[in-house]
């Protein structure tokens, strides 16, 4: 049987929380998160809306910080860095920590400069034809879009766009890829061929999705955060981690009682 300890100590921790608060303005979005990722492993987040899956990802690559309102309290680690430390240039930490959002979002550019943009901006100084094929291949789009490397990438379906987001995000060599419910605008099939690049690209990256389908999560994570959400003394609804343990156990035998009821579908 896996246990908790030997699936999670086992491994490199690459993102760790402690004690960590989120704020809106006076609004507390997320309480007293302590919480590590481990390398080269899917963990997923999922819970209902608004326990702060998205604010928490967010966290990860200070892209919070385009927030006005927005506040943190505690710590965020990238291995032994804190990230909100008053060196640590945000820009570099979105480079090491890449984000793909919900709904695909292309430049209004060629396929090919979709993925040279990022990486020329970043001082990329190899070869771009090779780096374009190797990004594509690795985000399995290289065979669809080979031939037409000139053209918009928004002339690309849905899943094809969600794909080139993910070889733009890795194009610039990153850590870490952040994944907030990257399949939640796309078809069936283009969902499987994501979920399937999701295992392929963990053997190099390590990924942290939100979900709000979980059953997502037990094909995707080897990890399963669940979060819930509660009034707080102030009357605001804050978000709190109930329960972090290999996905096969979060989804067999859950050791919370929100968690029981979540998975089974009894609320949220
Ligand atoms: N930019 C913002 N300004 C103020 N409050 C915000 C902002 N973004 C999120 N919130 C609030 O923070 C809380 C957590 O939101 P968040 O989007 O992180 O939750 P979530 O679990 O990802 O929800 P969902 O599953 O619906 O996407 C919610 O109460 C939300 O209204």
């Amino acid at each position: 049987m896996v246990t908790k300890t030997d699936t999670i100590n086992s491994t490199e921790m690459v993102l760790r929380t402690e004690n960590l608060n989120i704020f809106y303005g006076n609004f507390l979005a997320v309480q007293n998160i302590w919480m590590d990722i481990a390398k080269n492993q899917v963990t997923a987040f999922i819970g209902p809306s608004g326990c702060g899956k998205s604010t928490l990802l967010r966290c990860y690559n200070r892209l919070n910080d385009l927030i006005d309102s927005f506040r943190a309290e505690g710590k965020v680690y990238f291995y032994d860095k804190n990230l909100y430390a008053p060196d640590i240039d945000p820009v570099e930490v979105r480079r090491r920590i890449g984000m793909v959002f919900q709904r695909p979002n292309p430049f209004p550019k060629s396929i090919r400069d979709n993925i040279a943009f990022g990486a020329k901006i970043n001082g990329y100084r190899g070869n771009i034809d090779e780096l374009v094929e190797t990004s594509l291949r690795q985000a399995a789009l290289w065979d669809e879009v080979k031939d037409k490397l000139n053209q918009s990438g928004l002339s690309l379906s849905g899943g094809q766009q969600q794909r080139l987001c993910i070889a733009r995000a890795v194009a610039v060599q990153p850590e870490v890829i952040l994944m907030d419910e990257p399949c939640s605008a796309l078809d069936p099939i283009s969902t499987l061929r994501v979920e399937e690049l999701i295992h392929e690209l963990k053997e190099k990256y390590t990924i942290v999705i939100v979900t709000h389908n979980m059953q997502q999560a037990a094909r995707v994570s080897d990890q399963t955060a669940f979060f819930n959400v509660k009034t707080s003394e102030k009357g605001g609804r804050t978000g709190y981690l109930v329960e972090y343990a290999p996905t096969e156990l979060i989804f067999n035998d859950p050791q919370q009682e929100d968690t029981k009821a979540y998975i089974s579908g009894r609320f949220g």
